[in-house]
């Protein structure tokens, strides 16, 4: 049960978390006009186990690498799109339109990895009927219908923690099927909806612990701990 708790889609979330750190370094190479590469090269460059990248990369791959020769990177990055439906555009709609939900709102990288935030909605009037980043900020009681309406599977959360779960179960009966929360604090959903969290306080506290056990016990026991 435990051990299904960290699996999406029949993958582990460990897994599905350095796909997209391949997918990114693959592009590099193939623009730098590498055709085929190792599992071995990649986990050095990368500074990961190469037999987890063996592994991984056999989920997504539909040709096996070759002996010596490798994988052929263009059919490597190919593989690994589909594997993460980069190509079936999800559309997202983001609810919060403050400081952080104006710079997801502005960024234009998302659409790369198969997300287009298309609608935004807010609680403050002044913000409703606004453009961040050329997409519509409405009022929230048009959420519920216009997610149903136009098919919107994920919902972005930028609201203030103490909101979030509110917007959530509204998200929800709108119809989405996975959340991006940037709020800190535990999200309750039906078991078929996913939740990832971005919560950057987990960050900023492997940071300070890893800085406090360089102080005591010097870099390079800190950083085995950490790898
Ligand atoms: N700003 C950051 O760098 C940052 C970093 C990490 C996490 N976060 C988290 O992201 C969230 C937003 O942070 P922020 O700094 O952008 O806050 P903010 O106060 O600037 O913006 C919050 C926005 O949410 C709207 N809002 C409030 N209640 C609402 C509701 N019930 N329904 C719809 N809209 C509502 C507000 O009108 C406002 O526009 C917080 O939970 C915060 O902890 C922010």
């Amino acid at each position: 049960m435990e051990e299904k708790k960290h699996m999406v889609g029949g993958i582990s979330r460990k897994s599905l978390e350095r796909l997209p750190v391949y997918h990114h370094y693959l592009e590099k190479k193939s623009s730098e006009g590498l055709e085929t590469i190792s599992a071995p090269v990649i986990a050095l460059d990368l500074q990961l186990n190469e037999v987890q990248v063996r592994k991984d990369l056999a989920l997504v791959a539909k040709t096996a690498g070759k002996p010596k020769m490798g994988y052929v990177i263009k059919e490597l990055i190919a593989d690994m799109e589909e594997f993460l439906g980069f190509h079936n555009t999800n559309q997202a709609a983001l609810v919060g339109v403050g400081y952080l939900g104006k710079a997801l709102l502005s960024y234009k990288g998302f659409e790369q990895y198969g997300v287009e935030i298309v609608m935004a909605f807010d609680a403050d009037g002044r913000k409703v009927n606004t453009r961040i980043g050329g997409k519509m900020v409405l009022s929230m009681d048009k959420l519920e219908n216009l997610c149903q309406r136009m098919s919107i599977h994920i919902g972005i959360i930028t609201v203030p923690a103490e909101y979030a779960q509110g917007v959530c179960d509204r998200l929800v009966a709108g119809g989405v099927k996975a959340i991006w929360n940037f709020a800190p604090v535990h999200l309750s959903v039906p078991s078929h909806i996913l939740v990832q969290n971005e919560n950057m306080a987990v960050s900023l506290a492997a940071l300070s612990k890893y800085l406090y056990e360089v102080e005591k016990n010097g870099w390079q026991d800190a950083k085995e701990e950490y790898d």
